[in-house]
């Protein structure tokens, strides 16, 4: 059972809008079939840009980086230390191993880097410097050797500290480029932009949509859409931090949907109080105030089983627990993006500073994927030898047995020359082909 103190003015979004799904489509194709002209085009039509050439060169770079202020640049690298350090120990939680599964059958696994990812960079709102350290140095710890950079001017303005993160972080190509244009241009590759083999990178919807629409052609990591927080607390919570850390995720923009999940109805009624009087003063209220007015939400339960239940339904983003023992949730929960644990801790940290990385599943993908990480840049490949003639006779039979199963004569035929080869077995459609009779399909009646 709970009830809504205040409920969405709309019901939450699932899934890409028909809208936004038909420009992309638009966009993509005329990508596909214009390369670089339609870029520029639309580069100048959504974010008033078009220059000679979107890629800065080195010496631009430089002089970007120069104007950006040296604490900026500091605390550009200890961040980027941070999301390093993390990166390295997921890095090192992959394995590459070889068994021997059977005597002379040798079975083994590698991790490899893809040859080429395309970071994206949100722009469009905010200069989204931190999400430069989450796809790039991610990318370059994994040991990807090429990685191409986007992110959009914003309104007509190069955002320098974004560029200046994207070169520290270690950025082998970076654009000045943004939106749907920037990630098509990514996947299919224009005579500008050589193609890559994975996008990665939160984003608006139109970026997430794209990212969907183009998977296949090239890798995605997720979907990584508009920003999602959760705050599950109880009475022993502070309704003012609730309040706070709420409209710190709704400020990024007004498809931002925050909602608190409280046992206690008092906090919830204090919580509301608080939200009432900070939003009017909130500098970012064009975004956060629509955003809590439509997709605002502040629900009581009973207790905290039905508030963890409740919560992996939404299978939220951003999860934050405000209760007296928040490290239950690690075993009470399974659906969310990134838990935040306690009062010490707030979804800023973990989008801004802490290390873990910030480009998290939307829309409820929370159900079947959790972030970006190091294993997204690569993939796990398997691989298998036989060096014992015996294991492979056994195993030539079997696969001759199996493959018959399936009406598959030509695999059987791989087992059964391995078979007589190594065992002298006898190999009858090779001598009268002619006469080698079809399998027998092995199938049974079932009665009505
Ligand atoms: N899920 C995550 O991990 C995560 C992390 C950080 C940020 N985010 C989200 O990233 C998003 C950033 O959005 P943003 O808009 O500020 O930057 P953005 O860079 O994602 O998008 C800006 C681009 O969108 C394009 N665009 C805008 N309106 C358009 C239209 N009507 N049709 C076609 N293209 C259009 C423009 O080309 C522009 O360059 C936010 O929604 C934020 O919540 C998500
Ligand atoms: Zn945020």
């Amino acid at each position: 059972m709970h009830r809504k103190l205040k409920a969405p003015a709309e019901s939450p979004a699932r899934g890409a809008d028909p809208e936004v799904r038909a420009t992309v489509t638009a966009i993509i194709d005329d990508v596909r079939a214009r390369g670089d002209d339609a870029v520029r085009e639309l580069s100048a039509r959504f974010d008033g840009w078009s220059p000679e050439r979107f890629r800065l060169g080195p010496d631009e770079v430089e002089a970007i980086v120069a104007t950006v202020p040296a604490q900026v640049l500091d605390d550009i690298r200890t961040v980027q230390a941070n999301v390093r350090r993390f990166a390295e120990h997921q890095r090192a939680s992959l394995r590459d191993f070889e068994v021997e599964t059977e005597p002379g059958v040798l079975l083994g696994q590698r991790n490899i880097p893809v040859a080429a990812a395309g970071a994206y960079v949100p722009g469009g709102r905010y200069p989204l410097v931190a999400s430069a350290h989450m796809t790039i140095v991610t990318a370059k710890t994994a040991g990807v050797p090429r990685v191409a950079a986007c992110t959009p001017p914003i309104r007509g303005q190069v955002p320098a500290a974004t560029v200046a993160a994207m070169h520290l972080a270690g950025a082998d190509e970076i654009y000045l480029l943004g939106g749907v244009q920037a990630v098509a241009a990514l996947a299919l590759g224009t005579a500008g932009i050589p193609a890559v083999d994975i996008l990665t990178g939160p984003g608006n919807a139109y970026v997430a949509e794209a990212k969907r629409q183009l998977f296949g052609e090239v890798g995605i990591d997720l979907l990584a859409g508009p920003t999602e927080i959760l705050v599950i607390a109880d009475a022993y919570a502070d309704p003012f931090v609730v309040a706070v850390d709420l409209l710190s995720q709704a400020e990024h923009g007004p498809d931002s949907p925050a909602v608190l999940i409280t046992t206690s109805a008092d906090l919830g009624r204090q919580v509301l109080d608080h939200v009432a009087r900070i939003l009017p003063g909130m500098p970012t209220r064009d975004y956060a105030a629509p955003a809590w007015r439509d997709h605002g939400q502040v629900i009581v339960v009973d207790d905290l089983d039905a508030a963890y239940a409740l919560a992996d339904e939404f299978a939220f983003e951003h999860v934050q627990v405000l209760t007296r023992q928040p490290r239950e949730a690690l075993e009470r929960m399974r659906d969310y993006g990134a838990l935040f644990l306690g009062e010490g801790t707030c979804v800023s940290y973990g989008d801004k500073v802490i290390g873990t990385n910030h480009t998290l599943p939307t829309r409820r993908g929370a159900r079947y994927t959790g972030g970006l990480w190091v294993g997204r840049y690569l993939k796990t490949v398997t691989y298998q030898e036989v060096v014992d003639p015996a294991a492979s006779v056994a195993l030539g039979r079997l696969c001759g047995r199996a493959s018959r199963v399936e009406l598959f004569e030509g695999h059987a035929r791989s087992g059964d020359v391995r078979a007589a080869k190594y065992a002298g077995d006898p190999l009858p459609w090779a001598d009268a082909p002619a006469e080698a009779a079809p399998p027998a399909q092995v199938t049974a009646e079932v009665a009505p």
